[in-house]
């Protein structure tokens, strides 16, 4: 670690995402003195395709791409991501190195008119884009209409607002990062709304090869966070659940005890299968796989298959 030495962010355009490359940046120029971080920022294909439902447009890769083409092409470092939003496998030469601490993983409540969602009548209109929020949503409240909320969260608070719906489901993290937390009317329990693998987490990429890169990264892990991350991530691999299906991971770690919950459900809430299971921090990704078959064995997968089938259909 030399003195003047510079690293280049790659992130995408949006206040969310700048926010935590910025964020990560601080962080990195505040323990390392001297090391200078920039920022280059990009669009990415799932910037520029709104109006389509994510799932429909090949999911969540569209959002790093570029940000990985600009790391193996040596024009950026880093990339910062919402673990949430990353794929399960990484391109060669690129690797996810560091996960950083988690913030609140919550799902939040938003609205101008209610407190939360058992206040809402027949027929009231809560926007979310999320499979996961609309399933266990639908299966507590089915007198209400979901209807699909799409863009970046300025933008949903906007349709909120513009009166498209009376509530809005988002990520508690994605508000208080933004300190849009006072939009937040209540934060979902875990019971009520099972938090996305990942969720509140964020994540570093760089090259595999860069131990540079990974030296200025390493004071950034987190190591509760990412045993809790890889045993959400394990359920979700074992799954091969992409972003059709609604799936809910979510574990905490209580000393060297992990207890992970888990969910996969039909989009219209008519079934959901939960599951959860306890067990030692070493066995983390062992425990995500397990609470997986688990699921498998009891209907989720015969959700899978119809979910898919219908897709294909
Ligand atoms: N899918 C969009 C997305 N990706 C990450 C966050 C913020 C929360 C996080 O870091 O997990 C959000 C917004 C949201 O779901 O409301």
């Amino acid at each position: 670690m030399s003195k003047n030495d510079k690293l280049v962010i790659a992130t995408r355009k949006s206040a969310l995402a700048l926010w935590q490359a910025e964020h990560i940046k601080a962080r990195l120029e505040a323990l390392h003195p001297g090391l200078q971080v920039e920022l280059l920022p990009m669009s990415t294909r799932g910037d520029v395709i709104l109006d389509t439902p994510l799932a429909k447009i090949g999911g969540k890769g569209l959002f790093v791409k570029e940000l990985e083409v600009a790391m193996i092409e040596g024009r950026a470092d880093l990339a910062v991501h919402s673990m949430k939003d990353l794929p399960v496998e990484f391109p060669p030469g690129l690797e996810l190195f560091t996960i950083c601490e988690r913030e609140e993983p919550s799902d939040a409540f938003v609205s101008n008119q209610y407190d939360n969602l058992q206040q809402m009548p027949e027929g009231a209109v809560v926007g979310t884009c999320s499979l996961r929020r609309r399933c266990q949503i639908a299966a507590r409240f089915p007198h209400l209409r979901i209807r699909d909320l799409r863009g970046n969260v300025q933008t949903r608070l906007r349709k909120l607002d513009e009166g498209e719906f009376d509530a809005i489901i988002l990520a508690t993290s994605g508000l208080v990062r933004l300190e849009l937390g006072e939009r937040i009317r209540m934060r979902l329990p875990a019971e009520e709304s099972l938090p996305a693998n990942g969720q509140g987490a964020l994540g570093i990429e760089c090259r595999s090869d860069d131990n540079r890169v990974k030296a200025y990264l390493k004071p950034l892990e987190h190591e509760i966070t990412r045993i809790c991350v890889l045993a959400e991530r394990a359920m979700n691999r074992r799954l091969e659940g992409g972003c059709q299906v609604p799936i809910g991971a979510f574990a905490e770690l209580h000393g060297d005890e992990i207890y992970l919950r888990g969910l996969v459900g039909r989009p219209d809430g008519s079934e959901i299968v939960r599951g959860e299971i306890r067990g030692n921090k070493a066995d983390a990704e062992d425990l995500g796989t397990a609470l997986a078959d688990d699921l498998l064995s009891r209907g989720a997968g015969v959700i899978l298959r119809d979910v898919y089938e219908s897709n294909e259909a």
